[in-house]
């Protein structure tokens, strides 16, 4: 298999249920959330991605994140164990998802706790925040499988766990790989090598489609100006369901580039 696959999860029926941690709840409207989830969906196919979906995984709420179960770099798809215990029943699909599509599979073991959403991927660097969902012993873990590989490792503290939910809540990456956050939810922004500012929180979210093209979220329009002012192409969607479970563009799928 080659070129660009995502794995997804249609959102199930207990989403309203969602954790929220540094939010406060509000209703979710589970209808609204699979028409965006439809979506967003769409928009990876439109950008010539081949969508696959694991098994819907209805008695977990936050299953549609599918993200946070997994980090893939090169063909090793490595399982997360995530520091939110009530999470780790929706590793089962999304693994057997993974290596049907040919990864060979290695998982994180207790006490290492990691979630695919703590992971930022520049290039061969793997940046890894250690706060609320990933600790220590899980960004240990993550080096030693990944190491071998070619990746460098390098560990983001998340001011204790007390602002962001994860480090990709913070920062993800342009094209190009300058690190791109909102200034009050990165305490280190000299840990990456180039650093842009942006003007709303959600604006940090982005997924690459490939080109000059960035997928990010309605909800960041100031933001969206601001690529699109430096060459970029922005593909807007809401997603504005998910956000109320503190999810983002990047947590809805987890994207396979060089199998
Ligand atoms: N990678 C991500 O940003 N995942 C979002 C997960 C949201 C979910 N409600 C959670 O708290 O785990």
């Amino acid at each position: 298999m080659s070129g660009k696959t995502a794995l997804v999860r249609r959102p199930g029926p207990r989403l309203a249920e969602g954790l929220v941690t540094h939010i406060e709840r509000t209703p979710v409207d589970a209808a609204l959330a699979l028409r965006q989830w439809h979506g967003y969906v769409e928009a990876l196919r439109a950008h010539g991605w081949r969508t696959v979906e694991a098994t819907p995984a209805d008695d977990c709420p936050d299953g549609v994140f599918i993200e946070d179960t997994m980090v893939v770099f090169r063909n090793v798809a490595l399982i997360a164990r995530s520091g939110a215990a009530g999470r780790r029943a929706e590793r089962a699909g999304a693994k057997e998802a993974v290596a049907a599509l040919g990864c060979s599979v290695d998982r994180i073991r207790e006490p290492g706790t990691l979630d695919g959403g703590d992971v930022l991927k520049v290039g061969d660097t793997l940046y890894v925040g250690r706060g609320g969902r990933t600790n220590a012993d899980g960004v240990r873990q993550l080096r030693a499988v990944f190491g071998p590989l070619g990746a460098r490792v390098v560990a983001v503290p998340l001011g204790g766990g007390a602002k962001v939910l994860h480090l990709k809540s913070a920062v993800t990456a342009l094209p190009d790989g300058t690190v791109v956050g909102h200034p009050s939810l990165v305490d280190e922004p000299s840990l990456f090598p180039r650093f842009l500012p942006v003007p709303e929180e959600s604006g940090a979210h982005v997924v690459l489609l490939g080109g000059d093209r960035l997928l990010m979220a309605a909800s960041a329009p100031r933001t969206a100006a601001l690529y699109a002012g430096l060459g970029y192409r922005p593909v807007v969607v809401d997603i504005g369901e998910f956000e109320k479970l503190e999810g983002c563009v990047t947590c809805l799928s987890v994207r396979l580039r060089e199998l």
